[in-house]
């Protein structure tokens, strides 16, 4: 038997659309697995009524058929599905990194970047790896068509997630088919500013490198209280907002010290629009810890 822990992530931010990742410390997924000749699921903890026990449905079963790993796989969910924290991909993040040790395969984390993909293919309709990688391999995550770059970074997040349920899949249905060349010289410059904070731990220019012109202004529409929970965390100290991933969660990295104020302030604002949540206040963390 094998057991797992792997945590939520935060994709996009903003300006990396299909391309960045976070890892978070906090929420996570505990999976474990068993030598079976034929793979079955079973699911508890949060929102684990609304996940298919069936492997054909269900992240972790994509990932056992990718790696020709079946297995009794159960997951103890921490991250609530449909949140735009990665709930999906920390399952199959997991379960790559279970079954990996379980059959004594011996692929590297970034070789289980595309079984973990699997999952999401599943469940989205297309492989994006800016969860699985972030999960799988901790801290920031730059995705590309010649692989995943990784760097170990430093910034206090909240993560204010609420009681909206918002899909990916319809998530990528209302992104706009194309961008004018204004837009991606904007959102190039905007990335490659984020990128060089989180080399150096700046939550400046990180904050900075957020804002993206295309993607994120189509999606905020499907969250109530998006520009008011937005306005009020940066008022409140930090130094960018966004949807977290395909949402309805809002990402904010915060200042040294704001993570209380920000996390109160987003709580606040959403009550005001209506919408009841929760803050995570957390940091960049790890990827999948093996326990066993
Ligand atoms: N192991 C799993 N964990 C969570 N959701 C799963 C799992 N397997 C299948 N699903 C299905 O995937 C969907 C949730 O995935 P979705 O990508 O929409 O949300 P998310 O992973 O929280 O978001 P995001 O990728 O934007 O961060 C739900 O329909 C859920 O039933
Ligand atoms: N990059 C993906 C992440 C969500 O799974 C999206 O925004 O649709």
């Amino acid at each position: 038997m094998r057991t797992v822990r792997a945590p939520a992530t935060s994709a996009n931010l903003g300006s990396g659309f299909d391309v960045f990742g976070l890892a978070l410390e906090t929420p996570a997924d505990v999976i474990r697995v068993e030598r079976a000749s034929e793979t079955s699921i079973t699911v508890t903890g949060v929102g684990s009524t609304y996940i298919p026990e069936d492997p054909g449905k269900n992240t972790v079963g994509a990932v056992a058929e990718a790696l020709d790993a079946p297995a009794r796989i159960h997951i103890d969910k921490g991250v609530r599905p449909a949140s735009g924290l990665g709930s999906s991909a920390a399952s199959a993040a997991g379960a790559a990194v279970a079954l990996n040790a379980l059959y004594d395969l011996g692929r590297s984390r970034e070789e289980l970047v595309a079984a973990a993909a699997e999952g999401e293919a599943l469940v989205s309709g297309e492989a994006h790896a800016d969860n699985v990688a972030p999960s799988l391999l901790g801290g920031f995550t730059i995705i590309t068509d010649d692989g995943v770059t990784q760097v170990d970074t430093d910034l206090s997040l909240v993560a204010c997630l609420p009681e909206i349920v918002v899909s990916t899949r319809d998530a990528r249905g209302v992104i706009p088919d194309t961008a004018s060349l204004t837009d991606v010289a904007s959102t190039v410059g905007n990335a490659a500013t984020l990128a060089v904070g989180m080399t150096r731990d700046d939550p400046e220019l990180v904050g900075q490198g957020m804002d993206d012109p295309v993607v994120t202004p189509a999606r905020a529409a499907l969250i109530d209280g998006y520009d008011a929970v937005r306005t009020s965390a940066l008022e409140a100290g930090a130094t960018g907002v966004t949807v977290s991933g395909a949402g309805p969660a809002l990402l904010a990295v915060c200042r040294e010290g704001r993570q209380g104020a920000v996390a109160g302030a987003m709580i606040d604002a959403f009550d005001d629009a209506g919408v009841e949540s929760r803050a995570y206040q957390t940091n960049v963390g790890d990827g999948a810890v093996l326990y066993d």
